[in-house]
């Protein structure tokens, strides 16, 4: 699995001992299958692929913890054989717990979960990293970057919310920014090789502004597949230097 695609294995050298050392690294697409063509998945993916893309984004939604329902593992696992991209995937459901082997078990590479969507957000954490995956904390636009600090050393992600979840297709929340400035810093002091994603109204127009406030991973569902040429979307997206610090 290319996890580590291309240059991202720089990540190592750009923080060192809690210190920014100025080496820059690739920025991470991950275009999110939710704003895909349901009925052409497959193709979708390995179109994506072709395009450029770093990482797939799957969406899981379950009709509870969020007010839409879109697929499940059984879908996951399907487009694992047409896509050799990182599965990035991340659990809107609750409780999320006894569905980690499943999402694991299908192909997942990453696991992300909302600490709303349990009461031991450590214990599936360790869940998740005892199933051989990455792990990953989502933080919704209410809350707080607080939670992160009793859980960075399981973290190898978090992802910050910059709509509120379940639905593609929204206007960023330019609120958010102060809280990815505010998470580039607990990261940067602590060392650790933990990748910031931002996921919501990502746009050309929108990806500058998450970079410039720490992001290294940007999620696009509407701004790439919304788009005729996923390629140029994709490109549109790295603009200007397409590198991160
Ligand atoms: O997690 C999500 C929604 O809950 C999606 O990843 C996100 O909304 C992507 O869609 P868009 O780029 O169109 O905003
Ligand atoms: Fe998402």
């Amino acid at each position: 699995m290319r996890w580590r695609k291309a240059g991202v294995a720089c990540l190592f050298g750009s923080v060192v001992g809690g210190i920014n050392t100025g080496v820059t690294r690739p920025l991470i697409i991950a275009p999110s299958l939710l704003a895909a063509d349901f009925a052409r998945l497959g193709e979708e993916v390995a179109a994506i692929e072709a395009a450029g893309a770093d990482w797939l984004h799957l969406d899981i939604m379950d009709g509870h913890f969020v007010p839409n329902i879109s697929f499940g593992p059984a879908v996951v696992k399907a487009l694992r054989k047409h896509c050799g991209l990182p599965f990035d995937v991340h659990l809107m459901i609750a409780p999320a717990d006894p569905y980690l082997a499943a999402f694991a078990e299908a192909g997942a590479d990453l696991i992300s979960l909302h600490p709303e969507a349990g009461p031991h957000l450590h214990r599936s954490l360790q869940t998740i990293r005892a199933l051989g995956k990455k792990a990953g904390v989502v933080l919704n636009p209410g809350t707080p970057a607080s939670v992160l600090a009793p859980v960075m050393d399981l973290l190898d992600l978090v992802l910050v919310m910059t709509v509120n979840p379940g639905f593609g297709g929204q206007s960023f929340l330019h609120s958010q920014l102060p809280k990815i400035a505010e998470i580039r810093r607990m990261i940067d002091a602590s060392g650790r090789d933990i990748h910031l994603q931002i996921d919501g109204g990502v746009t050309a127009a929108t990806a500058p502004l998450c970079v410039e406030a720490g992001a290294d991973t940007l999620v696009a569902g509407t701004a790439v597949f919304g788009k005729p040429d996923y390629a140029a979307a994709i490109a549109a997206l790295r603009q200007p230097s397409g590198m991160v610090a």
